[in-house]
């Protein structure tokens, strides 16, 4: 890997010391000191990734063997699986060019859209570490009653991955489903070479044993105590880069692939940086990008470090990037450059991720703030209080504002103007969470660009409640720099959940309002944008999104 301009200086000054306290030998000694005294309880039960390589291996005959079990007729997989329960067999996949279904939506259209799709072939894997996530809880429960339907046994097609002793452990065993167990000393965004990323993904037909190999093939070179170890260096470059004179450290990533042939790797290390980093005030927050030509690469601000995913085979030129000198990325020079099998990047950025708690004095283990969403929805659901009256309805789009944003404002264009101005210029982030079908409405995706064109801030694109899961924790527990464009829309129909009190459709409304309240209560700006006709909708807000 390569770090120019600031991102080398800041190795340089961090990797050094990293040496000297033997910081790689020790991690991978599974030493829980590193994070200091607080973090030492979660520490010692979150240390088991570093082992994976050679503890994952007796999942590649016990996945096989479900895998023959089922026949070849069964060759749909889905996963019902959050955070980190579904967001590395979704890269791990896309990477092999395997197909699998990623449930990990609580709208019903798209939970529908699920269900409707060649059940008669289909595998669902419930992945949850706790067993206790209401998403995933719920696409379980749709999927049991549909098979049942269908005539269809759920006990033949349900495989349940969780930790030993969750609840959902013993649910499951009483139900008759299979259970494969998960490491339990490995949390949620580090779990991508256990269970959770490796049942999915070999019963989808990825060769699973390759990719623990290729983990393997690395991990020795990650526990030395060297200053050319990839993880020490790309650690240091990611959280050690205070510009000089600036008003704070380059703490937004901007990920764009550039010539990797890993796809999707982003969605993936978005989770395992943001919900490790963000926290206490502090954090590094991970701002997906469309690739090298994005606004965040070209010209990017002096908060923004552009991380480039590229080819396995070779690095860039250790030269800043290409250009007349009139793109951001010459004159800017501090970039990251790194490349990397799979499962080698996986295992390097865990290592990194480590690394980087260490240079933020944070705990990269624990999520604290992720609970304080989870309840303010499960509130809303007990509660199903009505969301309020809209401050105001532009043509069928009814909008809310925090308190005084809206003041003043008459349309839609009006709204998101007021929050904009609310960025901090050089500081802030703007964050769009559509919680709509990420498949029907796929194309609202495209305002991410244009917005961080036009307010030249970083700009995060999440689908709700997926990136709950995954900067959620960063928005509420990172620096208080965000302001927050909240999108949601009626269903084109509602879909119950079996044995619930609740559907598909509320649930989805109660987490969108109770991560709104949650960021009020943080004091952030947040514009709720809600679509009574979502296409109609979602056509007119890229308009004035543009
Ligand atoms: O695997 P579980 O327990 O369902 O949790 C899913 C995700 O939710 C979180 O606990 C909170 O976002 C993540 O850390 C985790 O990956």
């Amino acid at each position: 890997m390569t770090a120019t301009g600031e991102a080398a200086d800041a190795v340089r000054a961090h990797v050094p010391a990293l040496v000297d306290e033997r910081f790689a030998s020790r991690l991978f000694a599974q030493d829980a000191t590193l994070w200091g005294p607080e973090a030492e309880s979660e520490s010692a039960i979150r240390l088991s990734w570093v082992g994976l390589g050679q503890s994952s291996r007796p999942l590649v005959d016990e996945v096989a063997a479900i895998r023959a079990d089922l026949g070849p007729d069964v060759d749909h997989v889905v996963l019902a699986g959050m955070g980190g329960s579904s967001l590395a067999p979704e890269v791990i996949c896309a990477t092999a060019g395997v197909p699998l279904t990623v449930l990990d939506s609580s709208d019903p259209d798209y939970v529908r859209a699920a269900l409707g799709d060649r059940l008669e072939r289909t595998v669902l894997v419930a992945s949850s570490k706790s067993g206790g996530t209401v998403e995933t809880d719920s696409q379980r429960r749709a999927y049991e009653g549909a098979f049942r339907d269908a005539g269809i046994d759920p006990t033949e097609r349900i495989v349940v991955v969780t930790d030993p002793g969750s609840p959902l452990e013993a649910s499951a065993r009483a139900a008759g489903y299979r259970v494969v167990l998960a490491d339990p000393n490995v949390g949620g965004r580090y779990s991508a070479l256990t269970a959770f990323g490796l049942v999915p993904s070999g019963l989808a037909g990825v060769d699973i044993g390759a990719l623990l190999d290729e983990a393997d093939s690395v991990a020795g070179l990650l526990a030395e105590d060297a200053e050319g170890n990839p993880a020490l260096v790309l650690g240091a470059a990611l959280s050690g880069v205070d510009p000089k004179g600036s008003t704070g450290r380059r703490d937004k990533l901007a990920l764009a692939a550039d010539g990797t042939s890993v796809v999707g790797f982003g969605d993936w290390a978005e989770q395992l940086v943001a919900e490790s980093t963000g926290k206490q005030g502090t954090g590094l927050l991970p701002v997906v990008v469309e690739g090298p030509q994005a606004p965040e690469v070209r010209w990017p601000a002096s908060d923004v470090l552009p991380v480039l995913l590229v080819a396995a085979d070779g690095d860039p030129a250790s030269e800043p990037g290409e250009g007349d000198g009139t793109d951001g990325a010459a004159q800017n020079a501090t970039t990251i450059s790194v490349g990397g099998s799979l499962g080698a990047l996986m295992l390097l950025w865990e290592a990194a991720t480590a690394v980087a708690g260490r240079l933020l004095g944070i705990n990269p283990f624990d999520q604290p703030d992720v609970e304080s969403a989870k309840k303010a929805a499960r509130g809303m659901l007990e509660g199903t209080p009505e969301t309020g009256e809209p401050d105001l309805v532009d043509d069928g789009i009814e909008l809310r504002g925090t308190p005084g944003l809206l003041d003043g404002v008459s349309d839609l264009p009006g709204a998101v103007a007021a929050l904009l101005d609310r960025l901090e210029p050089g500081r802030g982030y703007l964050a769009v969470m559509a919680y709509l079908d990420r498949a029907e409405q796929a194309e609202l995706a495209d305002v991410r660009a244009p917005l961080a064109l036009r307010t030249e801030r970083p700009t995060t694109f999440g689908w709700g409640p997926r990136f709950l899961h995954s900067t959620g924790q960063y928005h509420k527990g990172g620096p208080a720099i965000g302001v927050y464009l909240q999108v949601t829309g009626d269903p084109a129909e509602d879909l119950d959940v079996p044995g619930q009190p609740f559907s598909f459709g509320h649930l989805i409304a109660a987490q969108a309002a109770g991560d709104a309240q949650v960021l009020a209560d943080h004091d952030r700006p947040v514009l709720r944008v809600h679509l009574t006709d979502r296409a109609a909708g979602v056509a007119r807000l890229r308009e004035v999104l543009k």
